[in-house]
């Protein structure tokens, strides 16, 4: 099996690719808002967590209203410095992101005065992933060691179809996911 760090350059340059080739006006009604049956599952006064897309990452704009408008505490990771654990804090615009300051690895992050909370639900970022909620992110380990910490919480990876790949190679410490949205499928619940 490839290693991680070579599926990592591979699966970059196909998102990057698939994503080029989406036509805008196609791409701006993809992760418009969650599957029914995955929003069926959220209890009305989860805390939700979402990421600050970049690059070719599956967008999170569009979530970001919906679940705002719905009533729900929307976070985002913050990072003290490069070198401190991931938390989350709350991301209160989405409209604007008038509250979001540059943090480390090139993201918008929540103003550091702001509280720490902790989510119910996070969607994340990922790479790459298969069918039964393996996930490959970027290799920081940052949401591993979140949700090594911090147990019990949902888990859903946002993905495009080209990401859905065969099988990951997995270490101890990575986190199974327990769902994964596409543009065309709804992945989970595993366990
Ligand atoms: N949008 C987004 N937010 C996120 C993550 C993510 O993957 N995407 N993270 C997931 O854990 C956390 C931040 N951790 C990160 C860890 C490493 C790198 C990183 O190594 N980036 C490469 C760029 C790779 C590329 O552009 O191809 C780098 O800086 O060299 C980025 C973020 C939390 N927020
Ligand atoms: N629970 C944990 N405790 C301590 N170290 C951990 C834990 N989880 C992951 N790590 C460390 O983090 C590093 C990166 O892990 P991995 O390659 O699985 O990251 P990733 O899941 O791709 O990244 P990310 O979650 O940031 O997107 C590894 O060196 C690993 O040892």
């Amino acid at each position: 099996m490839k290693s991680k760090s070579d599926l990592r350059k591979e699966l970059r340059r196909v998102r990057k690719d698939h994503v080029a080739a989406q036509p805008a006006a196609i791409k701006a009604l993809l992760f418009n808002r969650p599957p029914a049956p995955l929003l069926d599952l959220l209890a009305e006064n989860a805390t939700i967590a979402l990421y600050p897309a970049i690059g070719s990452e599956a967008p999170t704009s569009s979530y970001a209203k919906f679940f705002l408008e719905r009533g729900h505490v929307i976070a985002l990771p913050r990072f003290a410095d490069e070198n401190a654990q991931m938390e989350f804090a709350a991301f209160q615009d989405p409209f604007d992101k008038s509250d979001l300051v540059p943090g480390p690895f090139g993201l918008e992050q929540p103003d550091a005065s702001l509280p720490v909370i902790e989510p119910d639900v996070l969607f994340v970022p990922l790479i790459g992933c298969t069918a039964k909620g393996d996930r490959l992110g970027q290799g920081g380990g940052h949401y591993d060691r979140w949700f090594a910490a911090h147990t019990g919480k949902t888990k859903v990876g946002l993905a495009w179809d080209v990401q859905v790949v065969e099988g990951l190679p997995i270490e101890a410490h990575d986190q199974q996911l327990d769902f994964i949205v596409t543009p065309t499928r709804l992945y989970g619940p595993f366990a």
